[in-house]
Order: structure tokens, then C-alpha cells, then sequence
């Protein structure tokens, strides 16, 4: 039996939640596993019950957990809140509190989705598959932040504090996976005017001395985000920032066909792991079985790899949503002509009856 905290969330959260626990029930029956799901509100929800984000006892029960499996937090209805009680605050606990400080984001395209994607022809054709390795749980969204009167000035800072073991532990990471890929390291920093950027990259070129079989470049953020637009071919395995990473992997995501497609699974040293996939809570089509569920089907599918070892029934979800793709079915943000339109719902029965 394993433990999972589930995590539906806000908005569209608990809509592909429901798909994907339907695909780790088929999952169950298939392989012979059993799972036990655990409910715990966080977010915009936790808020309107409890008049927090996620409460105490709540990450301790996901911390006694194998894995949570979140879908998404936050919305329009809450952003008035100040900035320690919004629902997003519940996202930082969780990663923080589960100390994952390595967050996967694979970005492939699918032969199947090459229509979807909006670059040109001859730069899909190329291929892309590309793993964002973004740091989780360091950087400006966790650095000191606070609101000042300065001369009579109100002031408001942000700040990018970034350790060397911080830097290092990420950059490993992202060596091991490049190690089992195409064996390239972009790290992507703005190192011509940060110093926290600077620091990264000397650590980095002292971790890639241990893998001289990968080879590494570095990058500007800037030129990275048009790069990636401009051939994503030229990347295997992007390693950055916290902040970086969240905003490189949204443009990923689009390149390749849609943020609904976009999984991410965030790794700690021995603790619990945290899968969710890359979008928020879509307040736009919240409710009305638009919702693409593939991200976070696909998001399960990382845990089973990376929590519970099970390889097979990985791949068997993987597989599950290519033949879905292969046989011409589209939620409505992936759809090009002549292929089958289809819901929330029915993407994720399809999925299931794949498996
Ligand atoms: N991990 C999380 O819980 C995250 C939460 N958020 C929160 O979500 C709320 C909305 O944020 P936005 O900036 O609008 O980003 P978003 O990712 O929720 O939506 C951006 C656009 O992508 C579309 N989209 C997102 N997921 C989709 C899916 N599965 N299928 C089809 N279309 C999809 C939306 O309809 C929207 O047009 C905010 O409160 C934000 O803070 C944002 C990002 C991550
Ligand atoms: C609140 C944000 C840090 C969530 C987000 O956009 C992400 O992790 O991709
Ligand atoms: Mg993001």
C-alpha cells in the first residue's frame, strides 16, 4: 500500500486531479498495487475553511506520506490577500517544508502534437526534448522580501540569495540527468549583472568538472528565452533558477504544444516527492471540463518512476496518452483540425482505457 497525499487545489486543480487518480486506479487494478489517497486542502480552499493555506497538521500528514500528487493553487478570488496568507504561500510550504529542491520539468514534443506547437515547420522538425532542471526551493521566491517607507518613499524588494551548496546540489541533478540523455548542460543565468548569477555559474563549472563526459555551456536568460523560441533543438538539459526555471518552463511548455502538457515531478534527498504539473489553476476555463488533464496524468506517471519505482506502469501511462494523442483525440488547447474534440472527462477516459 502507498500513502499519497492528494492535493486537489483550486480552479481547474481539482478537475485533472480527478483524471489522474482515475488513471492510478486503472493503474491499481493493472499491477496489482494499492494506493491510499489522502485529501488535504491547500490553497485558495484551505483558506475559505481553515483562514490559512495550508495548515500545520496538514504538512505533517503529507510529510508521513510516499508522495503528493497537487493540482493547483490560487485565483483571482483571493488576490487581494497580502502576500503571506495568499493561496500561493501554500505551494512554498510544501516544497519547502518537503525540502525538494529539484524540480523536473520534462518538455517534449509529441510527433502527434507537431501541429500544435506555433513554431515553424522546419524547427519542429527538428525535435525537441528538453528537461528543465529548476532549482526549487532557493532563490527569489524564498530570499528575505518585505515592504519599507524609504524618504518618504514606499518600497517593496524581492531578493535572489543563492548558497554554493544550493548551487551545487542543483547542478548535480542536472549533470546525472544529462548523463543518462544527450549529455549537454545549458545553464542559464544572468550573470552579466547578478551576483547571485555569478555564483551560480563559478559553482557550476566546479560541479562539471566531475562529469567531463557532459558537455556544458552557459547562457543568459534573456538570450535563452529566445533561443528557446528560435531552435529548441540546441538544448538537452536546462539548469537554472528558481525563478528563471518557472518562467523558461511556461515558454517550454508552449513550444511544445501546451502548458496542459507539461508534468513536473520535484525531488528531495530521501524525502517525499511532489508531482504537479506545470500550470496554475486556469481561472479562465475553470469548471467547464476544458481543462487539458495530461500534465497532471503525466505528473502521476513521474511518480510512479520516481517514488515507487515502477517503471513499467510509468511507461504504461506514457503510452496510454500517445496512443490517446496518436488516435486523434484533443482537449480543446492542443486541438488542430480534423482531430476529435474532447473534454476533460473524456481525454482522461480515454487515457485510462489505454492502459
Ligand atoms: N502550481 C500552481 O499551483 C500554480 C498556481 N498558479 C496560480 O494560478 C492562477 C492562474 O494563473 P495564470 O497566470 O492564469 O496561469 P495558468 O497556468 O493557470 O493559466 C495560463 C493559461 O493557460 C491555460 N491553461 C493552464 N492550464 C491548462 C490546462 N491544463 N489545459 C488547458 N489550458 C490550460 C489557462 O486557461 C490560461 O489561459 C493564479 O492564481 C496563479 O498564482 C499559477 C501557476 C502555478
Ligand atoms: C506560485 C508560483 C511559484 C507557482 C509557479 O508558477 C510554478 O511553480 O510554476
Ligand atoms: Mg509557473
Amino acid at each position: 500500500m502507498h500513502g499519497i497525499a492528494v492535493i486537489p487545489g483550486d480552479g481547474i486543480g481539482p478537475e485533472v486531479i480527478e483524471q489522474a487518480l482515475l488513471v492510478l486506479d486503472k493503474v491499481s487494478s493493472k499491477f496489482g498495487v494499492k494506493f491510499e489517497y489522502i485529501f488535504i486542502d491547500a490553497g485558495g480552499c484551505a483558506i475559505d475553511k481553515y483562514g490559512v493555506p495550508i495548515r500545520e497538521e496538514d504538512l505533517e500528514l503529507v510529510k508521513k506520506c510516499e508522495a503528493t500528487l497537487l493540482g493547483a493553487v490560487g485565483g483571482p478570488k483571493w488576490d487581494g490577500l497580502p502576500g503571506n496568507l495568499r493561496p500561493e504561500q501554500a505551494l512554498l510550504k510544501l516544497r519547502g517544508g518537503l525540502k525538494v529542491y529539484a524540480n523536473l520539468r520534462p518538455a517534449v514534443l509529441y510527433d502527434e502534437l507537431k501541429d500544435s506547437s506555433p513554431l515553424k515547420k522546419e524547427i519542429v522538425d527538428k525535435g525537441i526534448d528538453i528537461l528543465v532542471v529548476r532549482e526549487l526551493i532557493g532563490g527569489m521566491y524564498f530570499g528575505p522580501k518585505g515592504r519599507e517607507v524609504k524618504d518618504g518613499d514606499e518600497v517593496a524588494y524581492d531578493t535572489e540569495v543563492y548558497s554554493k551548496s544550493e548551487v551545487r546540489r542543483i547542478a548535480k541533478v542536472a549533470f546525472e540527468a544529462a548523463r543518462k540523455r544527450k549529455k549537454k548542460v545549458t545553464s542559464v543565468d544572468k550573470a552579466n549583472i547578478l551576483e547571485s548569477s555569478r555564483l551560480w555559474r563559478e559553482t557550476v563549472e566546479e560541479v562539471a568538472k566531475d562529469y567531463p563526459d557532459v558537455e556544458l555551456s552557459h547562457m543568459y536568460v534573456d538570450n535563452a528565452s529566445m533561443q528557446l523560441v528560435k531552435d529548441p533543438s540546441q538544448f538537452d538539459v536546462i539548469l537554472t533558477s528558481n525563478m528563471f526555471g518557472d518562467i523558461l518552463s511556461d515558454e517550454a511548455s508552449m513550444i511544445v504544444g501546451s502548458i496542459g502538457m507539461l508534468a513536473s515531478a520535484s525531488l528531495g534527498e530521501g524525502s517525499v516527492g511532489l508531482y504537479e504539473p506545470i500550470h496554475g489553476t486556469a481561472p479562465d476555463i475553470a469548471g467547464q471540463d476544458l481543462a487539458n488533464p495530461i500534465a497532471t496524468i503525466l505528473s502521476a506517471a513521474m511518480m510512479l518512476r520516481y517514488s515507487f519505482d515502477m517503471e513499467d506502469a510509468a511507461k504504461a501511462i506514457e503510452n496510454a496518452v500517445k496512443i490517446a494523442l496518436k488516435e486523434g483525440y484533443r482537449t480543446k488547447d492542443i486541438y488542430t483540425e480534423n482531430c476529435k474534440l474532447v473534454g476533460t472527462k473524456q481525454m482522461g477516459k480515454i487515457i485510462c482505457e489505454n492502459i
